[in-house]
């Protein structure tokens, strides 16, 4: 199955007063790799959550592969959309076998090959059988992406997938789930306050600000200095805190 295609129409989603999101319209490629990033409360899950329709928008819409999502059944989407959010959502009386096979085997499609989705995410085969309490916050956080790949899903929305996991197996697992997009040919929308993550994984990086995309470039663009004042000033904390540690770095070596 190829990849897929995403575009969202007009989208709005309001609570009361606040625009949560705010008129979104913006075309994915398929095939590609996108970073959302912003403040905290710009609406950046609220928007991700609208192409797997867990938020309804309270206006437009999103398509997949040229498909309204609000045409069909909700589970028959989901199982096309793999979805990984900060508090992994791993059944705790499940084994890791059980928690990555449970999405096919509700939708009655054949077994999963538990197997080969722990070799895909780099696990032991070995843990299989061990309960989510039994692993490392970053081998939770694999298992997760398994059990969202296991359907054979194309799209991969990662909300804050590493936030709560050590630098080192973020840096890591982000490289790893880079690696995966390409091996498997995914369209990947990942969510992150980590712009200098943004910039490393991502072909194209959306910024948001109050419910509105502000600017929408290239790492190499921003890193030149395009994109606007909202999107120069997240490029800016990665790179200040560059320069700082070189500095400390000259200062040592002088
Ligand atoms: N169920 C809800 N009821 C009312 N307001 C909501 C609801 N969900 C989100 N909001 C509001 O919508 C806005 C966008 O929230 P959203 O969670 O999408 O932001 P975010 O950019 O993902 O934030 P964070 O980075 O902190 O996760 C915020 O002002 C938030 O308070």
């Amino acid at each position: 199955m190829p990849a897929e295609s995403l575009r969202f129409d007009a989208v709005s989603k309001r609570y009361g007063e606040t625009r949560a999101v705010d008129g979104v319209s913006l075309t994915i490629a398929a095939g590609s790799f996108v970073a959302l990033v912003g403040a905290s409360g710009s609406g950046k899950s609220t928007l991700l959550q609208t192409i797997n329709r867990l938020i309804e928008p309270s206006e437009g819409r999103v398509l997949l592969d040229g498909e309204d999502v609000a045409a069909g059944p909700a589970p028959a989407l989901r199982r096309r959309i793999g979805y990984v959010f900060q508090g992994i959502g791993l059944f705790p009386h499940m084994t890791v076998a059980e928690n990555i096979g449970i999405g096919p085997r509700i939708a009655g499609l054949p077994a999963t090959d538990v197997d080969a989705l722990l070799d895909l995410v780099a696990l032991p085969r070995a843990i299989a059988d061990r309960l989510p309490e039994a692993l490392s916050g970053g081998q939770r956080q694999r298992v997760a992406i398994a059990r969202a790949l296991a359907p054979g899903a194309k799209l991969l929305l990662l909300d804050e997938a590493f936030g709560a996991l050590d630098p080192v197996t973020r840096d890591a697992l982000g490289s790893e789930i880079r690696a995966l997009h390409d091996r498997l040919g995914l369209t990947t929308i990942l969510v992150t306050h980590d712009m200098a993550e943004a910039l490393l994984l991502a072909d194209r990086v959306l910024v948001m600000q109050a419910g509105r995309i502000v600017a929408d470039a290239t790492p190499a663009d921003l890193l030149h200095g395009d994109g606007g004042e909202a999107a120069q000033a997240l490029v800016a904390v990665p790179r200040d805190q560059a320069e700082r540690l070189r500095g400390i770095a000259r200062e040592q070596a002088a």
